[in-house]
């Protein structure tokens, strides 16, 4: 039986000191085994938490993907084991912290998404595309960006929305008449539309044209704030957020698209977490709301779609406000 061999028997059958053995020995714990799977994947997948620790320490990487997408973490949560799946999401977590930092530290974020802002998109009734065919806006998403709206509009007042894409979430907003409502939109094709679907007309509608990034000086604060670019990342997202204590007015409220990871349950939760932390650490607690979105989603809406951005049965809907407020 070769090393690899040794490890997945080890881990499957929940064997910690023959796995530390081999760790030891200088076992690669890296490994996949003939079907795809790792060492971490199949201790995972057989609850036994020793062993999934021990992998860990000794380097397994906590988001390999078997052949059909699926990590450690995926089994865990998949078979119900808790505990496993507790170890493998602090892990994951602490990884993609750590990662986010040095990254940051070494500027290596600084990626803009001018590229898409200066290629053509095009518009069809039920999505806004890009120059490669990804789907930068799709109508099965309009009972989501409702939920939005609902949530943000909650106690009316000032309304902000940061990407215009199909004007489904604008839409909804208008419904709560809200006292000012300010669309920040980057794209001069997607601008051009708001302006010929007369957007700019409504009396309590303020269009500013430019990237979120360069227009935050015009910006003021409101009472409810939704976030939804294109082409951005993480990162993106997490700078936004650093403004929010300028930008949202006490006992307002802020939600964004969580389309994080949408295209694996365990990374998807990783970075929940992770979003919640960091605006734990602006000062905002944040709950997320789960809304089914297996029936909007059948296999016929992604034709012609070159990126599938949401895999997920449950979307879950963040809402945040400042920690204060959500306590009393
Ligand atoms: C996913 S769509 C928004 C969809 C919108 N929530 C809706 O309900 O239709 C993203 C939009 O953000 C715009 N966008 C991308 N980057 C931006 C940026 N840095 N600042 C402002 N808008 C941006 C895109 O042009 C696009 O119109």
């Amino acid at each position: 039986m070769d090393e690899c061999e040794q490890l997945c028997l080890a881990a499957r059958g929940g064997d910690a000191d023959k796995l530390r053995a081999l760790i030891d020995s200088g076992a690669d714990v890296s490994v996949f085994d003939a079907e795809g799977f790792t060492p971490l994947m199949h201790a995972a997948k057989h609850g036994h938490a020793d062993v999934v620790k021990a992998l860990l320490e000794a380097g397994a990487p906590w988001n390999a993907l078997s052949p059909s997408n699926l990590s450690a973490g995926d089994f865990s949560l998949e078979a119900g084991h808790q505990e496993v799946f507790q170890i493998l999401l602090n892990a994951g977590i602490q990884a993609e912290l750590v990662l986010g930092t040095i990254a940051r530290k070494e500027s290596r974020n600084d990626v803009c998404n001018g590229e898409y802002l200066e290629d053509r998109v095009t518009f069809s009734e039920d999505k806004v595309m890009d120059a490669e065919s990804k789907a930068v806006m799709m109508a099965w998403e309009k009972p989501l960006m409702e939920a939005h709206a609902k949530a943000i509009c909650m106690g009316g007042g000032h309304i902000l929305n940061v990407g215009f894409g199909m004007g489904l979430v604008d839409t909804a907003i208008q419904q709560y008449s809200p006292t000012s409502h300010t669309i920040v939109e980057a794209h001069p094709e997607v601008y051009k539309r708001m302006i010929e679907t007369g957007w700019a007309d409504k009396n309590n509608v303020k269009i500013i044209f430019g990237r979120w990034q360069d227009v935050l000086p015009q910006l003021e604060s409101y009472d409810g704030i939704f976030f939804d670019t294109y082409g951005e990342y993480y990162e993106d997202l997490r700078e936004f957020h650093q403004h929010l204590p300028k930008l949202l007015k006490p006992g307002g409220i802020y939600s964004f698209f969580n389309g994080l990871c949408g295209g694996n349950a365990f990374f998807h939760v990783v970075y929940c977490n992770i979003v919640s932390l960091e605006l734990e650490n602006l000062g905002y607690s944040t709950q997320f709301i789960p809304l089914p979105v297996k029936d909007c989603l059948e296999e016929e809406v992604w034709k012609g779609v070159q990126h599938k951005y949401w895999q997920l049965d449950t979307y879950y809907l963040p809402v945040s406000q400042s920690a204060q407020d959500s306590e009393s």
